[in-house]
C-alpha cells in the first residue's frame, strides 16, 4: 500500500485501528480525505494511543471505540454510512495460530463490509507475509495452512484485484501492535496488501437467457471463460505473468459451483462437468484440488468428514481384518437322567424318583451391527452341558446356548463349501451345533409293568460341526490398484488406520480396514487391498485371494499412479483382472483416482489420462494431501447411492 491510493475526498474508513497509529499517519499526509478510525476495544489507557486519539480528535477526525470488524453495520455511527475504502490493517483474532478463527474474522469482516461499502468501493487487508494463502506470498504456504483470504473474501461477494507490498517508508510513525499487548510488535517484514472489489455472482438473476444453457448444448468452458467473468476480467489489474496462477480463478470456479448449484447448468452428472470443465488442466498445481471441489456431485449437503484430533498409535500393533474363518462348533453334551428311589419313614419303597437330565446348549450364530470383523471368534467354540437329574424327581438345568455375534453379511458354509446360511440382518440367527437332549431319569420309566425300573438313559452328545465363517460386506470401499499405487497411503490419510507403508510392491499381503467418520455420524468403512497385478485371475502375485476381498465391496475405488507411464493401460488391467473374476465386479459404482500429483511427471500423465478415459478422476496426493477433502465428499456421496439402491433392493424384495 502506499499513499498514492487515495484520491481526493475519499471516504476511508479504518478498521481494528489498535493505537490509531496508522490513522494519525494518514492524517498526517493531509490527503484531503475524510477519515472514520474505528477499534475493537472499549478504550486506551496507553499513552501514545491516547496521544493519537487527542490529536485525530483535534483535527476533526472521527474516532469510534467498541466498534467489530465482523459487526460493522451494528455500531450506530456508522450505520447511515457508506464508504469508498475500508482499510483493516494486520486483522488477527485471540490466539494467532488459530487458523480456523483468523479465517472467521475475515469472512465475517468481508460480509459486513459488503453492507458499508460504495458501489465502486475498495477493500485493503494488510497480511502478514505468507497469511494470505496466494502466489505473492513468499516463500508460499501451504493453502491449507493460509488464512484463505481470497475465499474468506468471496462470501463478501469481493474479488481480489489486485496485492501490493505495504511500503513502510511511507507509513514511517505505523506501529503495529498486537491483540494482547498493545506493546507487542508483530513481525511485518514482507507485508502485504490485498485489495478487494465488489463483485455481483452470476446468479440466475443476473445471467441473460442467451448464458441459461445446459451443458449438453455448450461447455462449461465456454461459460466459465466468456458469459460467466467477462465483466468482471476488464476490473482486474493482473500483475502475474500467468492468469491462471492469479487467485482471482478460485473466485471463478466459485462461480462455477454456484451456477451449478442454482440449477442452471442442468448437470446429469459430475462425468459431464467433469468431462467438459477443462479449466483444470490449465490451472496450475496449486489450484488443481479447486477445479476438481468445483466438480462436485450437485448435492444440497454433503456431510463433512471429521479428522480425528487423537494421536494415533505408536506402537506397531498391526490388525488386519479378518474376514474369513474356520470354526469348529461343539454343541453342550445332555445331562444324564438319575437312577433313584424314594424312601419315605412309613413308606419305604415309595418308587421311583430319577429325574431327567438337562439340555446341553446350542451354539449360535447371531448376525449384530456391533462387530466388524471375525478376529474376536474362537476358532472352537463350544456350549455348556446340561446338568445331570437328581433324586426327588428334580430335573437338571437346561444349559445356556452359547450365542456367538458375527458382522451382518456373515455367510456359513460347511467345509466342502455349501453355503448354509447368509446372516444378512440384524438378529438372524443360525444354529451352529445343536446340545444333545438330557437323558430321562428312572422315574420316566415308571409304567404299570414295571413299577420300579432301575433304567435312566445317559444324555445325548452334542453336535460337532465345523464350518467356515466368511463376512461378505467387508467393508462399504474397497481401494484397488497396482502394488506400490499408493493404496495404504491413502487409506492412512483418511482415517486413523495404520497399515504398512514402503516403496516395495506387495506391502500389504491382507486387508486391512479404515473408517472414515462424518459429522453426521455416519460411519465409512475403507478396505485397504493387496496390489494387484496383470494375471491375477491366473493365481499370480496374491491373485486370487485379494479378487475375493474385492467381491465383497460395494463400491470400489480404482487408484492410478499418474507418475507411471499410460495410467489407463493400468485402469484397464485392473478391470479386466477383476472381471475375470466375476463379471458383476465390473458394474459396482466406482470412483477413479489419480495419486500422486506432487510428483513431477504426474501433470502432463494426468492430461492424457484424462484425454484417454472418460470418466470422473479426482487428482490426489495421499502423501502431501492434495485434494483429500474432495475424494472423502465423493466416497460420501457413494455410500449415500448405494445406501439408497440398496433400500430399494430391500423394499422390492419384501413385496
Ligand atoms: N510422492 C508421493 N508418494 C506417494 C504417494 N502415495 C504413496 N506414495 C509412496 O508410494 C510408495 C508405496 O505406497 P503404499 O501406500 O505402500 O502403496 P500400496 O498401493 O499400498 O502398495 P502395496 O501394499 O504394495 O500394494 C510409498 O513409498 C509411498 O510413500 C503420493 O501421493 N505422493
Ligand atoms: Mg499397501
Amino acid at each position: 500500500m502506499a499513499m498514492s491510493i487515495f484520491n481526493k475526498n475519499d471516504s476511508v474508513l479504518l478498521v481494528g485501528e489498535g493505537n490509531f497509529s496508522f490513522s494519525a499517519v494518514l492524517s498526517r499526509q493531509n490527503l484531503n480525505i475524510e477519515l472514520v478510525a474505528t477499534c475493537y476495544e472499549s478504550g486506551t489507557n496507553q499513552e501514545a494511543a491516547e496521544r493519537n486519539v487527542d490529536y485525530l480528535r483535534s483535527n476533526g477526525i472521527c474516532v469510534l471505540f467498541d466498534v467489530d470488524a465482523t459487526k460493522l453495520e451494528e455500531c450506530p455511527s456508522l450505520k447511515s454510512q457508506r464508504f469508498d475504502k475500508i482499510i483493516f490493517n494486520f486483522p488477527h483474532a485471540d490466539g494467532k495460530m488459530r487458523i480456523e478463527r483468523n479465517r472467521d474474522l475475515l469472512k465475517d469482516f468481508f460480509v459486513s463490509s459488503e453492507r458499508m461499502i460504495k458501489e465502486n468501493g475498495q477493500i485493503l487487508v494488510t497480511l502478514c507475509n505468507g497469511q494470505g494463502g496466494t502466489p505473492m506470498d513468499e516463500p508460499r504456504r501451504r493453502w491449507d495452512d493460509s488464512w484463505k483470504i481470497v475465499e474468506m473474501a468471496a462470501h463478501g461477494n469481493f474479488i481480489l484485484t489486485r496485492i501490493e507490498p505495504f511500503l513502510w517508508q511511507s507509513f514511517r510513525d505505523y506501529i503495529v501492535t498486537g491483540y494482547r499487548n498493545l506493546d507487542k510488535q508483530f513481525h511485518t517484514a514482507g507485508s502485504l496488501t490485498h485489495f478487494f472489489m465488489k463483485d455481483e455472482l452470476p446468479m440466475v438473476h443476473n445471467i441473460t437467457p442467451s448464458t441459461k444453457i445446459h451443458t449438453s448444448k455448450y461447455t462449461v468452458d465456454n461459460i466459465t471463460w466468456k458469459d460467466m467473468t467477462k465483466n468482471i476480467q476488464d476490473k482486474l489489474d493482473i500483475k502475474y505473468a500467468f492468469i491462471f496462477c492469479h487467485p482471482f480463478q478460485m473466485h471463478r470456479l466459485r462461480h462455477l459451483r454456484s451456477i451449478v448449484a442454482c440449477g442452471i447448468i442442468q448437470k446429469q452428472s459430475c462425468e459431464t462437468v467433469l468431462k467438459k470443465n477443462r479449466i483444470r488442466s490449465e490451472v496450475l498445481s496449486g489450484f488443481r484440488a479447486l477445479s476438481a471441489t468445483a466438480c462436485i456431485h450437485k448435492q444440497q449437503s454433503i456431510a463433512k468428514p471429521l479428522r480425528s484430533t487423537k494421536s494415533k498409535s505408536k506402537t506397531d500393533t498391526l490388525q488386519y481384518f479378518v474376514d474369513i474363518k474356520s470354526v469348529k462348533t461343539i454343541g453342550g453334551n445332555g445331562g444324564d437322567g438319575q437312577i433313584s428311589f424314594l424312601r419315605l419313614w412309613v413308606n419305604d419303597r415309595a418308587g421311583p424318583d430319577g429325574g431327567d437330565g438337562g439340555h446341553g446348549g446350542h451354539v449360535i450364530f447371531e448376525a449384530t451391527s456391533s462387530i466388524k470383523d471375525l478376529r474376536y471368534i474362537n476358532s472352537v467354540i463350544r456350549a455348556e452341558d446340561g446338568e445331570k437329574g437328581y433324586s426327588k424327581d428334580c430335573f437338571g438345568k437346561n444349559a445356556e446356548h452359547n450365542v456367538v455375534k458375527v458382522p451382518i453379511g456373515t455367510i456359513v458354509r460347511d467345509v466342502k463349501g455349501k453355503i448354509l446360511a447368509d446372516l444378512s440382518k440384524e438378529g438372524m440367527m443360525f444354529i451352529a451345533a445343536r446340545g444333545g437332549a438330557g437323558g430321562h431319569g428312572n422315574a420316566f420309566f415308571k409304567s404299570d409293568t414295571q413299577q420300579t425300573p432301575e433304567i435312566c438313559e445317559y444324555g445325548a452328545i452334542g453336535e460337532n460341526l465345523q464350518y467356515v465363517l466368511e463376512v461378505r460386506s467387508m467393508a462399504h470401499i474397497g481401494l484397488i490398484g497396482l502394488p506400490n499405487a499408493g493404496k495404504s497411503t491413502l487409506l492412512r490419510a483418511i482415517s486413523r488406520a495404520r497399515p504398512k507403508i514402503a516403496a516395495y510392491p506387495f506391502t500389504t499381503l491382507k486387508p486391512y480396514i479404515g473408517i472414515i467418520q462424518y459429522d453426521d455420524y455416519e460411519q465409512v468403512a475403507v478396505a485397504d487391498m493387496p496390489g494387484l497385478i496383470e494375471d491375477s485371475h491366473k493365481n499370480r502375485g496374491l491373485g486370487i485371494t485379494f479378487l475375493k476381498h474385492a467381491e465383497r465391496c460395494s463400491a470400489l475405488v480404482f487408484i492410478l499412479d499418474v507418475t507411471q507411464n499410460e495410467p489407463w493401460e493400468v485402469l484397464q488391467t485392473l478391470k479386466y483382472e477383476i472381471s475375470q473374476f466375476n463379471e458383476r465386479l465390473n458394474n459396482r459404482p466406482h470412483i477413479i483416482v489419480a495419486n500422486k500429483i506432487d510428483l513431477p511427471d504426474a501433470e502432463v500423465n494426468l492430461q492424457l489420462l484424462r484425454d484417454h478415459i472418460d470418466l470422473p478422476i479426482v487428482p490426489i496426493s495421499a502423501k502431501v494431501g492434495t485434494n483429500i477433502s474432495t475424494l472423502l465428499k465423493e466416497i460420501r456421496v457413494l455410500y449415500d447411492n448405494l445406501k439408497v439402491t440398496t433400500s430399494e433392493e430391500d423394499t422390492e424384495l419384501s413385496m
